[in-house]
């Protein structure tokens, strides 16, 4: 397949103040483009008349849809309305926006948490819509998996050429590090580096700490969607992992080692574990011949630094 040249293109990304939207905003410094954004105040992405408006004056050339409601475990358990409209009207705007200026090429994010709660693992993209989801994330799940149709729904119908990602748990700089509402990597950098400044003797995680989950570094992930977004143009959406798979437990160690801390640490089975694993096989991704860069103990030192620096 002949590669998508970004150079001189004006490329819009949706969600450039957030973790992934400012990580692709930096990995597309290299790559030539114009790049454009938009604020919340000047483009409330649920807002369709607003998005509208905005694609009609701009006329971006591609887009990253890294704009969504997003939130760890418990956020998506306690808030299912907003998880679910919210998500559902950004990728219904979006999507269908850029197909009336006529965008060439279009780059949705899914998540990992679309598969099913009991899939085979690693989780191959043909999973999907095998079976019951995880009911922690079903809402949020169901919002990206129409994002998916979507864009193939307009790549069927329209011949857009609109492709979908699925990354799996992110981390890095410019996560979110609201005590509840966070994922978990966040979550363990904050409570630990502040139980070293308390010298707090215990720690407790959430859940039992054996559910298994694969991290990968938002800059890696930047790197494979710019990568998709030149070199893949299909209808399936594609697996985006680092295959560095860890227990919640191991996680936490991991997190305590790197920020000095040296107490206990406690589990709390009265909150929920969530999906039992939830490894994807990248396979799909690494026979095009792209491979991640940060190794996850790096990563982890990494982001506690630029937590301690905010
Ligand atoms: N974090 C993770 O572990 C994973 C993330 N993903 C996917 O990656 C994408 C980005 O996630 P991430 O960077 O972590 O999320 P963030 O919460 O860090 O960023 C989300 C961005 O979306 C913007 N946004 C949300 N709602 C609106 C709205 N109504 N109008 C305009 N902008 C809006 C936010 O704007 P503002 O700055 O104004 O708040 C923010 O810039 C999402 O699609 C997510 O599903 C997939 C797998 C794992
Ligand atoms: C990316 C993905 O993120 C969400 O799914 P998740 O993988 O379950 O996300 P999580 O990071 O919040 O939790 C991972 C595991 O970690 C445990 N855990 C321990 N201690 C804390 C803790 O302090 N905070 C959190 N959040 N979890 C903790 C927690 O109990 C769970 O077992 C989806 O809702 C969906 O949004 C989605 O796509």
């Amino acid at each position: 397949m002949a590669e998508f040249d970004l150079s001189g293109k004006r490329v819009f990304v949706a969600g450039h103040r957030g973790m992934v939207g400012s990580a692709i905003v930096r990995r597309l410094a290299s790559e030539g483009c114009e790049v454009l954004t938009a604020t919340r105040a000047e483009m409330d992405l649920t807002d369709q008349a607003a998005v509208r408006a905005w694609f009609a004056a701009h006329k971006p050339d591609v887009v990253f849809l890294a704009a969504a409601h997003v939130g760890g475990i418990l956020a998506n358990d306690t808030y299912p309305a907003d998880f679910l409209y919210l998500n559902l009207m950004i990728e219904a705007n979006v999507i269908h926006a850029a197909h009336e200026v006529g965008v060439a090429k279009l780059m949705f994010l899914g998540s990992s948490c679309i598969y099913p709660k009991l899939a085979p693992q690693p989780i191959p993209e043909d999973a999907l819509l095998t079976g019951p989801l995880e009911p922690t994330n079903e809402w949020y799940a169901v919002a990206k998996i129409a994002g998916i149709k979507l864009c193939q729904a307009y790549r069927r119908q329209h011949g857009c050429d609109f492709i979908s990602a699925m990354p799996t748990n992110l981390y890095g700089t410019g996560d979110n590090y609201h005590p509840e509402n966070s994922h978990v990597l966040p979550a363990m950098i904050r409570r630990f580096t502040e139980a070293v400044a308390a010298q707090t003797p215990e720690v407790t995680i959430w859940g039992t700490g054996t559910p298994l989950r694969e991290f990968m570094h938002a800059d890696d992930c930047a790197d494979a969607l710019v990568f998709l977004t030149k070199h893949y143009s299909d209808e399936g959406h594609v697996n985006v992992g680092s295959g560095q798979e860890v227990s919640i437990l191991d996680l936490a160690h991991l997190v305590a080692r790197a920020t000095g801390y040296t107490g206990q640490i406690a589990t709390d089975p009265g909150k929920p574990d969530g999906t039992p694993r939830k490894l994807m096989d990248s396979g799909t991704l690494t026979a095009m011949g792209w491979s991640p860069n940060v190794p996850l103990a790096e990563g982890i030192a990494r982001t506690v630094a630029e937590y301690r620096a905010l």
